[in-house]
């Protein structure tokens, strides 16, 4: 296939990575020409995706018109908030028949509060839709690491045909129409793995790691079914599974948000301190905040997270809040 992926960060790397080895023709659009130029040049992506050397077919290409002609799949790997910008420069040159969409991002569009299959109609009418999503940090899949994703379309035999152009013996790609709930579970746990890094940075134990990851899952279905999304969809790779791997890896940019917020340092130094580097968990406890109100969710690990990060809680009292709610049968 003829594929563009729409990001040079390190998500879009290490799938553009995936998609060459498996024979297809890829090209990397990004925002910023001249770094795309350092790319071609050095066949590095120091940036995003520190330490890997970038395979020899790989092309770039910073024109929007010229990266998207003729191409078969468009891989939409831009962090949510800065989508909607790239759409509309994809939009005069999207041919609706021919290109497929595949949406790698994971998060909320702030003040819209509209998933990401939302915004790409909201943007762009009627497409051919996927979402890829699942437990895979960029830099494990850019080394090859066994990794095992769902790809979810209203349309079975769309997914099926992402499952088959993903798929190798290091990358496993099953597939799934619950497209709301496969977005909403990995919007989600980003939220609950600040919380994680939060309990790692106060290093204060197993017991209530466990407890938030357990909760969490609970919280992140309740709310996920009452937005649209399946029960079992949670219990998947993109609900437990992809929890799971962000709540504990070294590699989690929102875990390591919720770490330095545990040693004591405050948000906004701390996201200055990751440069364009992204941890999509903090816009979208914003979503996740006012999505909860609309349907009248009980949200309270996503209610304290998103007062922590955004009305100046400390972490202490969101704790006290937690455990110090009424009884209640599991
Ligand atoms: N990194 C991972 O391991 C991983 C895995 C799965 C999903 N994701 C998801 O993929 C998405 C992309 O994350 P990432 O890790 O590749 O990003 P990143 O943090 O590596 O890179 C940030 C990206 O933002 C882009 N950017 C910055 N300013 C921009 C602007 N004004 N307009 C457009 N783009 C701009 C940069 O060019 C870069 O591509 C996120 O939704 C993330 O949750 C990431
Ligand atoms: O590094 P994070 O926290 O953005 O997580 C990346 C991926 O979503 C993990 O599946």
């Amino acid at each position: 296939m003829r594929i563009t992926v729409l990001s040079d960060g390190g998500w879009g790397t290490a799938l553009a990575m995936n998609q060459v080895s498996n024979g297809h023709d890829v090209t990397i659009w990004g925002p910023f020409p001249d770094y795309l130029d350092e790319m071609r040049r050095t066949r590095r992506n120091p940036r995003f995706l520190a330490g890997v050397e970038l395979p020899a077919g790989l092309r770039f290409e910073a024109d929007m018109g010229k990266a998207v002609e003729g191409r078969d799949m468009l891989i939409l790997a831009t962090p949510t908030q800065y989508l909607r910008g790239v759409l509309a420069k994809l939009a005069p040159v999207f041919d609706r028949e021919r290109h497929v969409l595949v949406d790698v991002a994971k998060g909320i569009e702030i003040d819209s509060w509209l998933r990401i299959s939302e915004m790409v109609e909201s943007v762009l009418g009627e497409t051919r839709y996927v979402v890829l999503s699942g437990p895979s940090h960029a830099e494990e899949v850019s080394r090859r690491v066994p990794t095992a994703v769902v790809a979810a379309s209203a349309d079975l035999a769309l997914a099926e045909l992402v499952q088959q152009s993903f798929i190798n013996d290091n990358f496993r790609v099953y597939t799934g129409t619950d497209v709301v709930g496969v977005e909403l579970g990995g919007a989600l746990k980003n939220v609950m793995a600040i919380a994680a890094g939060i309990i790692d940075g106060m290093k204060l134990g197993d017991n209530p790691k466990a407890a938030l990851m357990t909760r969490g899952i609970s919280e992140m279905g309740r709310l996920g079914e009452l937005l649209g999304g399946k029960a079992q969809t949670f219990s998947g790779l993109s609900g437990i599974g992809d929890l799971i791997v962000t709540c504990t890896s070294g590699h989690s940019r929102n875990r390591h948000v919720g770490e330095e917020l545990g040693r004591g340092k405050k948000l906004p130094e701390i996201l200055a301190s990751m440069g364009m580097v992204v941890a999509e968990g903090v816009t979208t406890a914003k979503g996740a905040h006012a999505l909860a109100r609309r349907v009248g969710a009980e949200t309270p690990i996503i209610d304290e997270i998103y007062a922590v990060l955004h009305e100046g809680r400390n972490v202490p009292d969101a704790i006290r809040n937690l455990m110090s709610r009424s009884a209640k049968p599991e």
